[in-house]
């Protein structure tokens, strides 16, 4: 008989509405990348919490080395050596990296001696995996990558042996998920056991050994992943076959629906400016994707293009009308609908429930409201069509609060939302971050088809694959400027990369800076 390190044994973890974890058994080995996939909302984020001692689960034991354990709370979970990296981190923005990885460790208050020792075991772990960090700089003011290492870094501080990584690539340039794989390849071969929340199957090609299975809270299988394919998994995952190609008609281009002219926004960060002199257009019918390596200067752009943030210089024209200093709302009213990057801040009021966030931009429009009065059975018909259309999966239907719903559900809200209302142009910024596979091919489907409707779509994302498949045409973002323009039918990812990483140019075509 095979000896487990961790056995979750007919596990069940019910929330009102729904059986999030359905008699679910997963058993990890000691020295393994186990990974974990399954749709969004599928229960694995749940699952790992039970393991980690945030949910208590109805039904069904843990064992750790073959015997029965109780982990009430994440204290339980840190004594029996588990760690977990979390979707959301929960680190201390005022306090330091060094500060949040021995927060809680040491419970007298730590003297001098005490906290330099921490550092130095601080220091020494970083430089073994690989890991670094600037140990004085406060969390507020580093990249997510680097909050990540340091997340990994409190999990290695305490020792912990059996690692929980819930979709830790899901915020992580290219290079970073890189590097990350790598070092969990190492902490698997130093005997420490992973358990690893993704949605992309080339990472468990990649760097797991055995994979575990879920679809709607309920166990379908465990798989070694040498004897295995990415076909075979989605298969299993979402229960039909998955096309990963984008089935695309050619373009029927119409009139110019976008106009972007010299568009300069200062940084928050440095002197300099963060997006320098930008121009180009978006016609009708076409999909223009933004790509570029996060932090070239995308966001503060999507954020001066939507109203969020102002610019320094340049305007913008949205079918024949300009909008260089309406507000978000007004830019929503003549014809904008946006995708934003981040769903908590910017796209959802998570307290507010499904149905009243699918209205947040239109419950004033006739067909929701009457001399100032809400519709509600409207919005709860209407609410109830756009969750049935785009499969968006929760609890309670139209009145489940928004903060429950799983990360890839949520944004599955927001994207009915944008696509379902007028609009012109679709901006859409990272719209398949966190997304299934499943997922991942509607949206794809959606942006095609609002293009097909003669619609402008602009996309804006860091997946090579997307970007690939999914545009008419290719601007790349570097350093604040476009530094070049691709047809996607013609180039391929290496070139794309090196316009990307700024070894190459080209200039971009005088009809783009057409007035
Ligand atoms: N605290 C909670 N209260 C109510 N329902 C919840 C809660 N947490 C999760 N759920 C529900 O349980 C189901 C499983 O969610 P979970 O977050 O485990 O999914 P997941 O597989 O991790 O999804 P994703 O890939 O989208 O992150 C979802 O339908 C979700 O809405």
């Amino acid at each position: 008989m095979e000896n487990y390190i961790v056995e979750m044994l007919n596990i069940t973890k019910e929330f009102p509405g729904i059986i999030a974890n359905d008699n679910i058994t997963l058993n990890l080995k000691k020295g393994e990348v186990h990974a974990l996939l399954g749709e969004n909302g599928a229960g694995k984020s749940t699952l790992m919490s039970v393991l980690f001692g945030l949910y208590q689960a109805e039904k069904g034991e843990i064992r750790k080395n073959g015997e029965v354990v109780k982990i009430n709370n994440p204290n339980d979970a840190n004594t029996l050596g588990i760690g977990m990296v979390h979707q959301h981190f929960k680190l201390v923005e005022i306090f330091t990296a060094l500060e949040n990885i021995i927060l809680g460790v040491e419970p007298n208050k730590m003297g001098f001696i005490q906290k330099s020792e921490a550092r130095e075991k601080v220091v020494e772990l970083s430089e073994k995996y690989g890991l670094s960090i600037n140990p004085d700089a406060l969390i507020e003011d580093i990249s997510v990558g680097m909050q990540q290492r340091v997340e990994i870094l409190k999990m290695l501080y305490r020792e912990n042996e059996i690692l929980i990584f819930d979709e830790p690539t899901a915020v992580l340039t290219p290079q970073e998920i890189k590097e990350l794989l790598k070092i969990m390849r190492g902490f698997a071969e130093e005997g420490k056991s992973i358990l690893f929340i993704t949605h992309k199957l080339n990472e468990i090609m990649d760097v797991a050994d055995r994979c575990t299975v879920l679809r709607k809270g309920k166990y379908i299988g465990t798989v070694n992943v040498k004897d295995t394919n990415k076909e075979e998994l989605s298969k299993m995952m979402v229960g039909r076959d998955i096309s990963f190609s984008v089935d695309k008609k050619p373009m029927k281009e119409g009139e110019v629906v976008l106009s972007v002219r010299n568009v300069t926004v200062p940084s928050k960060l440095h002197k300099n400016n963060a997006v320098k002199n930008v121009s180009f257009d978006v016609k009708a019918g076409e999909i223009v994707c933004l790509a570029g390596i996060d932090g070239n200067g995308q966001t503060e752009f999507v954020s001066a293009l939507t109203g969020l943030e102002k610019m320094s210089e340049g305007s913008i024209v949205l079918c024949g009308k300009d909008i260089t200093k309406s507000s978000i709302r007004e830019r929503s009213v003549a014809g904008m609908s946006h995708i934003p990057e981040d769903r908590h801040k910017h796209g959802l009021v998570l307290e507010y429930s499904l149905e009243e966030n699918l209205v947040l931009q239109r419950y004033w429009e006739p067909a929701f409201q009457n001399k100032g009065f809400i519709k509600f059975d409207e919005v709860r018909k209407y609410a109830e069509g756009l969750i049935k259309r785009f499969d968006v999966r929760s609890g309670q239907g139209p009145v489940t609060v928004v903060r429950s719903m799983s990360g890839g559900n949520q944004q599955k809200a927001i994207i009915a939302r944008e696509i379902d209302k007028k609009h012109e142009i679709l901006v859409a910024v990272q719209p398949t971050r966190g997304l299934d596979v499943g997922a991942i091919e509607y949206i794809h489907k959606q942006l095609v088809e609002r293009r097909d409707a003669g619609k402008g779509v602009l996309l804006v994302s860091l997946e090579l694959d997307e970007v690939m498949n999914v545009s008419d045409r290719i601007l790349v973002m570097y350093e604040g400027e476009i530094v070049g323009e691709l047809d996607p039918k013609t180039t391929t990812v290496q070139e794309l990369g090196l316009y990307m990483s700024g070894a190459k140019r080209n200039t971009v075509k005088e009809t783009n800076h057409a007035g």
